[in-house]
C-alpha cells in the first residue's frame, strides 16, 4: 500500500551566505553529497513518506548525473523550483494529488535530522493537523528596537528547524495565499492562513548548512552520529 505520507524536500535555493560556485545542496559532506544524507533521512524513517525534491531546472540534468555517478537510488519525484523558497514549496505541493496527504516540508539542507524526530513530526501532524521542529534558545536573547536593546524571556523563545509537517488542507489553504516577504518558513505561511502553529521539540545537532564553517561542524557531528541498523 503506498503511503500517505509525502516530504517535499526543497533544493532549489543558490546559497549566496555559502559563496561557493556549487549551490550548497550539492556540496559533499565526508565525500558525498549533503542532500543525499537528507533523503536518506526521510527515506529511512518508519513514516516511508513519498520524496519531492524541489529544484531549479537548471540542475536538473547535474542532479540525475551525480545520483548515477554515486549509485544513490532512493526513489523521489524531481519538480522545477521557484524564485524564492515559498515558491519552491508551492510547486512540490501542487504535484500532491491525495487530499488525505499528511506533508513535511524539510530544508535539503538539514542533512543531519533524526529519524525518530521526522516520526514524531508525522505522527503529530496527523492527530493535530501540524507540528514545527524548535529548540529552545541556549543564549540569553535580546531584542534590539530602534538601537534600544531589551531582554526577553528566554522559556519563551524557540529556534524554529524542519521539518515542519502540515494535513493537506491547512497548506492548501496555506500555499493559495499571495507571497508576502514576511514569509520565513511554512509555519509562518500557516500562521497567516489562520492555524496555530503546533512545536514539538528537536535537536540542537539539526543544523542548517548557510555558511561554509557549517560543513566542518556537520561532518563532526556526523561522526559521533549513530549509523542506522
Ligand atoms: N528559491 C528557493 C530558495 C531556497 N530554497 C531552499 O530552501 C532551503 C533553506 O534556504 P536557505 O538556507 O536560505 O538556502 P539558500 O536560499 O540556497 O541560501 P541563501 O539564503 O544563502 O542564498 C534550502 O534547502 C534551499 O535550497 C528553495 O528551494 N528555493
Ligand atoms: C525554514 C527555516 O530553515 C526554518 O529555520 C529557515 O527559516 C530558512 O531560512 P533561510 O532564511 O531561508 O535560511
Amino acid at each position: 500500500m503506498s503511503s500517505k505520507n509525502y516530504v517535499i524536500i526543497v533544493a532549489g535555493g543558490s546559497g549566496t551566505r555559502m559563496r561557493s560556485a556549487l549551490p550548497k545542496q550539492f556540496l559533499p559532506l565526508n565525500g558525498r553529497p549533503l542532500i543525499f544524507y537528507t533523503l536518506e533521512a526521510f527515506a529511512g524513517c518508519n513514516s516511508k513518506p513519498n520524496i519531492i525534491v524541489v529544484m531549479h531546472p537548471d540542475y536538473h540534468e547535474y542532479w540525475q548525473q551525480t545520483c548515477s555517478d554515486y549509485g544513490f537510488t532512493t526513489p523521489h519525484t524531481l519538480v522545477a523550483g521557484g524564485s524564492t523558497r515559498f515558491h519552491s514549496v508551492k510547486n512540490g505541493f501542487e504535484t500532491i494529488i491525495d487530499k488525505d496527504a499528511v506533508i513535511a516540508v524539510h530544508d535539503a539542507v538539514r542533512p543531519l535530522t533524526a529519524t525518530e524526530v521526522i516520526d514524531r513530526a508525522y505522527q503529530h501532524a496527523n492527530l493535530h493537523g501540524n507540528a514545527v521542529v524548535a529548540v529552545k534558545s541556549r543564549d540569553s536573547v535580546r531584542r534590539v528596537i530602534e538601537g534600544i536593546s531589551s531582554a526577553l524571556r528566554r522559556e519563551e523563545i524557540y529556534l524554529v528547524q524542519t521539518p515542519q509537517t502540515f494535513i493537506y488542507s491547512q497548506l492548501e489553504a496555506a500555499y493559495m495565499q499571495p507571497y508576502n516577504e514576511s514569509f520565513t518558513d511554512d509555519a509562518s505561511v500557516v500562521e497567516a492562513a489562520g492555524y496555530p502553529i503546533n512545536l514539538i521539540e528537536g535537536n540542537d545537532t539539526n543544523i542548517k548548512i548557510t555558511f561554509p564553517d557549517d560543513i566542518a561542524i556537520a561532518e563532526l557531528l556526523l561522526s559521533k552520529k549513530p549509523s542506522p541498523l
